[in-house]
């Protein structure tokens, strides 16, 4: 064979290993191309852009790099970033990637220093040899775009990879998307499933009569003002619900709400809990306490039970709201604290002053702001909503789902003489649930007292099941309700409803509450 005919044979030989090659390095790359995109389809949009990063700066051999991606306003939002946190020459990057998503393609800049960002000469100062912007784009819409960069020559940013990294592109940008889905999904979930936790609904007052909605009024007035609360009103009232709300909607609401039975300690205890003591102060005070007062710095003490504090007592609390300081018990030196106080009681101190078992000094400190709250016998308007209330609250506890009250036995709830007010109202229904056998609220007067003859309401008749409105029906019409009564504002009707505006409007979606 002659000499050329040998080398041209060679070189047909080598041209044809180098194209097997390059074969089996694509081939190698698009398998590896399916085993990344089996591992990013996870559904955690965190562990997704993890990956993704990852995989883009291992595919491109660079070292560092960041992903973005769009916000809703348009705007890119660092979502993840590699080795590039703070780092001088982020702006490049977010230019380079901006370009990227306007012009929805990839951008390799294989050899900085001699391309045109050049020009930007803080771009070869800083070293960058080769940069690669790519954006993530699913059905037609640009989500996000990644961005690496090395201080090496390019290095394989030919061809092929660019094929390769708008196909990992792409599977990446179905991923993210998936994952951005769950992930609402799961929002949208919580968010409906939010209002039935207990703590979303513990500070909830529940009303529809104008004497409560005078005090809702009132309430509103105090949310942002330190002033000092009293709250008045029979036992069961909703006296201690009442603080509840005003600390927790009220501008103290991330500091901390203390409350103490002022008539439930003697009197040495009580000082030692509100207001602290010295180690040795007395018998039993074996280390230094801080109390209540100090506990509830920047927040709200809740008195209770007011009208039954000693004489001693009434004076140190009447120094407190005078001068803003206290002393802890056997201590010589005064502490400063920023308490709101909101004081409760049962009794009627101005007959109390009257009698002169109460303070006259300490009262009128006290009846800065007076909220009086009626009995449930001159408010059974609300009585529908708060058995709707406390229905739900116990068909999530007991695991029920009672929905259906029978006329006679809301007639009765209604019209019962309820001396323990809301509290008795309360507790009575949670016994009628537990005793209720199906999706009906049973009522056997049995239940709560023997002598009585059994006057089942859950006759064998068939009720008309059309008289009864459902919870949800319930709870429309009086989300309705609020929200005409504060001429549609959602913020108050929010905080009237002791939910999240949030949530006000997705119940607003649910019942398809438009125009009030
Ligand atoms: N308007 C209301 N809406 C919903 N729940 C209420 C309402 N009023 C009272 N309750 C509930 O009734 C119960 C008794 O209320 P609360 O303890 O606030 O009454 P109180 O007047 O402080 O009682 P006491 O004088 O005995 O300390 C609580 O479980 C409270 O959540």
């Amino acid at each position: 064979m002659s000499d050329s005919k040998t080398r041209f044979l060679n070189s047909l030989g080598q041209a044809r290993q180098k194209s097997m090659e390059a074969i089996g390095r694509k081939n190698l790359a698009w398998e590896k191309l399916l085993e990344i995109s089996r591992q990013i389809s996870s559904l955690d949009l965190d562990a997704v852009l993890k990956l993704i990063l990852d995989h883009m700066i291992d595919m491109t051999g660079t070292c560092r790099g960041l992903l973005m991606l769009v916000e809703k306003n348009g705007s890119l939002a660092m979502k993840r970033a590699v080795n590039m946190e703070e780092s001088p020459e982020f702006h490049i990057s977010r230019g380079l990637a901006q370009q990227a998503v306007k012009e929805r393609r990839l951008i390799v800049v294989e050899d900085v220093p001699t391309s045109q960002v050049a020009n930007n000469h803080s771009v070869v100062n800083l070293g960058l040899k080769a940069i690669l912007a790519v954006p993530l784009i699913s059905r037609e819409k640009v989500i996000g775009v990644m961005y690496v960069d090395s201080d090496e020559l390019a290095h394989g940013l030919n061809e092929v990879d660019c094929a390769f990294v708008e196909a990992f592109a792409a599977q990446a940008a179905v991923a993210v998307e998936n994952a951005q889905l769950h992930l609402k999904l799961k929002q949208d979930y919580l968010f409906l499933k939010e209002p039935l936790d207990e703590a979303d609904r513990f500070d909830m007052i529940v009303y529809q009569s104008r004497g409560m909605q005078r005090i809702r009024h009132a309430i509103e007035k105090v949310l942002d003002n330190p002033i000092t609360v009293l709250v008045q009103g029979e036992s069961g009232t909703g006296k201690e619900l009442v603080a509840h709300a005003i600390h927790y909607q009220g501008s103290r609401k991330n500091k901390r709400f203390v409350a103490q039975n002022t008539g439930a300690l003697p009197d040495t205890l009580l000082e030692s809990e509100l207001f602290g003591h010295r180690k040795g102060s007395f018998s039993g005070a074996t280390t230094d306490k801080i109390g209540l007062f100090e506990i509830a710095n920047g927040g709200t003490v809740f008195l209770d039970e007011l009208g039954e504090a000693s004489p001693a007592m009434q004076v140190r609390l009447l120094r407190l709201l005078e001068t803003g300081t206290f002393r802890r018990v056997g201590d010589t030196t005064d502490r400063a604290t920023d308490v709101r106080i909101i004081a409760a009681t049962h009794r009627d101190l101005k007959a109390e002053v009257a009698k002169g078992s109460f303070r006259e000094d300490l009262f009128y400190r006290l009846s800065v702001f007076p909220i009086h709250l009626p009995p449930l016998r001159e408010r059974r308007e609300d009585i529908p909503l708060l058995v709707n209330h406390f229905i739900e609250e116990f068909n999530r506890k007991l695991h029920k789902s009672i929905h259906l009250i029978p006329k006679q036995v809301m007639d009765m709830l209604i019209n019962r003489e309820w001396k323990g007010n809301i509290r008795e109202l309360k507790n009575f229904l949670y016994r009628m649930m537990v005793l209720s056998p199906d999706d009906r609220l049973n009522y056997d007067p049995t239940w709560f007292d023997p002598e009585q003859e059994p006057v089942a309401t859950n006759t064998d008749e068939t009720p008309d099941e059309k008289a009864f409105k459902t919870l949800q029906e319930v709870e429309s019409d009086y989300i309705r309700y609020v929200l005409k009564a504060v001429s549609g504002n959602q913020s108050q009707a929010a905080r009237i409803l002791g939910m999240k505006r949030t949530t006000l409007l997705a119940r607003m979606k649910k019942y398809a509450i438009k125009d009030v």
